[in-house]
């Protein structure tokens, strides 16, 4: 018999397609040597075309799966996806503060402010994204926006490295420990750059833009592997860059699903990384 293995828990919707949601987090957190709980916010009817309905979970059943999983699971981090509505953010901010995952706890909390699908249809009523500033961010650990999340967030659009920094600095001030600025939407750049920081230090991740559509769930596999990171007992700036290692090779390896968009991969592990 194995020992018990690192554990972390999502906060996320489903997607029937199986490339991005609460099944992308479970597979990079699988990947990444960490057992994966999950808190289903909501079902969503997707596939690589599109979001063609959303069903919502009661918040209170919500707050329960995150009670019952840490009450005798256990976990080492937490990350939250698709959140959906304003009143689910205010059952998840009242339950962790009461499980104990927090920004200063020894349970870190990874935001991930899903705003929207990469086809554009909404995961998030349009008041929802004022609670997870207000809620949300003063309780993480790490927030990690994409390009049009951070313009929702503090009204900065991010072109160069600059604006990045400027963006950075502002998520901080909204009360987030670290941030991750995101880059894959900068287009038109040959590199992707993603900009972490704490308000005073800053961390660049960059590699080369890699040539292929099939994106979809890249930033649910990358908050995932960071909170694995983090459940596998990492400092922020360590579990980011086992994170960025993770994200790129599933990029690389990324693959057509159906008609649409393909998923990044999750088709290799920890015992991979090694390799030459
Ligand atoms: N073409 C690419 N080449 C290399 N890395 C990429 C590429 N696209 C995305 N990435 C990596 O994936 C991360 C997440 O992608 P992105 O910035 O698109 O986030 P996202 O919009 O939240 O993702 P999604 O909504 O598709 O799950 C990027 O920060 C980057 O590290
Ligand atoms: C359920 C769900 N969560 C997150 C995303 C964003 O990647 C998506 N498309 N679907």
């Amino acid at each position: 018999m194995a020992e018990t293995p690192p554990r972390a828990l999502t906060i996320a919707g489903s997607d029937s397609g199986g490339a991005a949601g609460l099944e992308a987090d479970l597979r990079a957190m699988t990947a990444c040597g960490v057992h994966g709980c999950v808190a289903v916010t909501a079902v969503t009817v997707q596939n690589s075309l599109g979001v063609s309905g959303v069903h919502l979970v009661p918040p209170d059943v919500v707050a329960a799966q995150v009670r019952t999983v840490v009450g005798d699971i256990g976990v080492g981090a937490a990350k939250t996806g698709m959140l959906a509505t304003a009143e689910i953010i205010s059952a998840v901010a009242d339950v962790v503060d009461e499980v104990g995952i927090g920004r200063d706890t020894g349970v870190p909390f990874v935001v991930d402010p899903v705003a929207a699908s990469m086809y554009g249809e909404p995961l998030l009523a349009d008041d929802a994204m004022d609670a997870i500033r207000t809620r949300l961010f003063p309780r993480a650990a790490l927030v990690t926006p994409n390009l049009d999340e951070v313009r929702l967030l503090c009204g900065i659009t991010v072109r160069d490295r600059e604006s990045a920094g400027k963006a950075a600095d502002a998520l901080h001030d909204l009360g987030a420990r670290w941030a991750l600025v995101k880059g894959g939407h900068l287009h038109g750049s040959p590199e992707v750059t993603d900009l972490l920081s704490d308000g005073e230090r800053t961390w660049e991740f960059s590699g080369p833009r890699i040539d292929t559509p099939h994106v979809h769930g890249a930033g649910d596999a990358l908050a995932s592997a960071t909170c694995a990171g983090l459940a596998r007992g990492l400092e922020m700036p360590d579990a980011v860059a086992f994170a960025e290692r993770y994200i790129r090779r599933a990029v690389a390896e990324s693959y057509p699903l159906g008609a649409g968009t393909g998923p990044v991969s999750p088709f290799w592990t920890l015992a991979d990384w090694d390799e030459p």
